[in-house]
């Protein structure tokens, strides 16, 4: 090739990059230009990168701390914060019920389809974004999930909390530390071992995690999150990428082992069934109910033994951290709050010299007639809610009227519950601070709508009422065995919120009573 022609081709060639990098520039003056002007939410306020690109969100997730930017935010714009191009944060507590209230019209978004598991034949109902399909899908597992059927499940919890006091009681005899967090987890994974996969994972047992299963979920739902944060566009290249770390290979084989496990839960529960001598396994906790949904009206519901499966993969990864998240961080205000310490262990062991809490286990009935317990743990779910993230809605074609202002249909809007339960207008100016005795006012029932711990309306959490029995059960059982001492009370309440708002170790020492 002669010089000219080489030197032609490196005009050409940096004529294209040239025209490339002003076709890039023009667009992004005009895309920023539309979002920062002419966008139906241009006029909302937040922070300027945020109004032209989610890398703004998506940076703030891959931080960790969504929810302390959130408060942030909103202290200082307002009620209403455009997150991103076409995503409002609101802090506002009247808007629960105009964006999560039942028959709203407002729709869960393509966040959601980041925690889908692939090729299932319906949706899960967390993920399910259609919400026909989802009211036919949930109707069936209904009746599984309401108070009167889990408490059928309390032989299993008790169980479960059975190890825990041991291992307690090992803990109070060598006077190791230990941490507050990784307990409430290896309970809570057990107790979903349990009860969907037919026997514990054996995590307490081990004294630590079993088959990966913890460290499975402590890496994909960051992973999840930051992903359902990003374009739905680049979210499959972000996975594909994420899959090259041995770190994700490990954790996806950490799931196919717990496939494994319930797989053979449900052969047993298939094999038990097909047996005419009525030896059915006679379990009564919630992966045997759901099975027998499928044996008895799998064909007239579409519900295949799948969707069963289905079932204990939702319970383990929607159902084990959130539990452990709410146990731990209550009982660490327990902890940290002498006074509150206090009337609680008296309120126990008063109730127990009067015998109304059985020994050796409490019930959920009898501790859920405590009013200071009661207090203590909806203080507990107020002030430190498992969820850390904006949980987002579609608003409805017809658009709607938030805060005083007009939102016009297809927007994205979410609240998080870690800024509105926070709200000094709701809960007064105390509203950081852990106060159980908020709760034990004449009017306390009021301040129930504004809580979010759990979701709301109809994608209200569907394991609600197991946390709250084995949580109900499980502190008063712990307090009335053992005295728990936080090793630096002094210290604050570090956290990292990847949806998931989790604190980070909190050790304490135990000691026998
Ligand atoms: C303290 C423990 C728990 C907390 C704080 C919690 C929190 C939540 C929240 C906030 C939602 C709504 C999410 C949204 O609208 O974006 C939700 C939904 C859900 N939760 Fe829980 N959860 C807990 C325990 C459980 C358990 C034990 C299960 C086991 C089955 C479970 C299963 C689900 C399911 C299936 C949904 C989706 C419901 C639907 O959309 O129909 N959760 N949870």
């Amino acid at each position: 090739m002669g010089r000219f022609e080489l030197l032609d081709l490196q005009l050409t060639y940096h004529g294209l990059l040239r025209g490339f990098g002003f076709l890039l520039a023009t667009y992004w003056f005009t895309w920023i230009v539309y979002a920062r002007v002419f966008h139906p939410l241009a006029r909302f306020p937040g922070p300027f990168w945020a109004s032209v690109s989610r890398a703004w969100i998506v940076r703030s997730v891959i931080r960790g701390n969504p929810h302390e930017t959130q408060r942030l935010l909103h202290a200082k714009y307002g009620r209403i914060v455009r997150i991103a191009p076409n995503e409002l944060a609101i802090s506002d507590p009247e808007a629960i019920k105009t964006i999560y209230g039942v028959n709203s019209g407002f729709t869960k978004t393509d966040f959601y389809l980041a925690f889908r598991a692939p090729y299932t034949r319906y949706p899960d109902h967390f993920t399910s974004t259609d919400e026909k399909v989802h009211a036919q899908r949930r109707r069936i597992v209904n009746g599984v999930y309401n108070m009167q059927s889990i408490l059928q499940s309390e032989p299993y919890v008790n169980k479960c909390t059975d190890v825990l006091l041991q291992k307690f009681g090992d803990f109070a005899d060598s006077k190791s530390s230990i941490d507050l967090l990784e307990w409430a987890r290896m309970y809570a994974y057990d107790v979903i071992g349990e009860l969907y996969f037919s026997k514990m994972f054996g995590l307490m047992k081990a004294n630590g995690d079993q088959l990966g299963i913890m460290k499975s979920t402590d890496t994909l739902i960051p992973a999840m999150a930051i992903s359902a944060v990003m374009p739905s566009y680049l979210r499959s290249f972000f996975m594909f990428i994420g899959v090259l770390f041995a770190e994700t290979r490990k954790a996806l084989s950490a799931l196919d082992g717990l496939a494994t496990t319930a797989d053979s839960a449900v052969k047993s529960h298939v094999q038990a069934s097909s047996e005419p001598d009525d030896t059915t396994i006679r379990r009564t906790d919630i992966i045997s109910k759901v099975f027998n949904i499928h044996k008895d009206q799998g064909e007239k519901l579409d519900f295949q033994i799948d969707d069963v499966k289905l079932e204990a993969f939702g319970g383990y990864f929607a159902g084990s951290d959130t539990t452990a998240i709410h146990l731990s961080t209550t009982l660490y205000h327990i902890l940290r709050n002498p006074g509150v310490y206090a009337a609680l262990n008296s309120e126990i062991t008063q109730a127990t010299s009067r015998g109304e809490l059985s020994v050796p286990y409490i019930s959920y009935h009898e501790a859920s007639k405590l009013p200071y317990l009661s207090a203590c743990i909806k203080e507990g779910a107020r002030l430190h809610p498992s969820v850390a993230l904006t949980m987002p809605r579609q608003v409805p074609s017809k658009g709607c009227d938030i805060s005083g202002q007009w939102i016009p249909g297809g927007v994205h809007v979410g609240i998080n519950p870690t800024v509105v339960q926070l709200d000094r207008t709701v809960f007064g100016d105390d509203a950081e601070e852990y106060n159980p005795d908020r709760w034990l006012k004449p009017d306390a029932d009021k301040m129930n709508k504004y809580i979010l711990q759990f979701g709301a309306g109809s994608r209200m959490c569907m394991g609600k009422n197991i946390s709250l029995c084995e949580i109900y059960k499980v502190i008063p059982e712990l307090l009335r065995s053992y005295r728990l001492e936080l090793l630096s009370p002094e210290k604050n309440l570090e956290t990292s919120g990847f949806w998931f708002y989790k604190p980070v170790p909190m050790h304490i020492r135990v000691y026998r009573k």
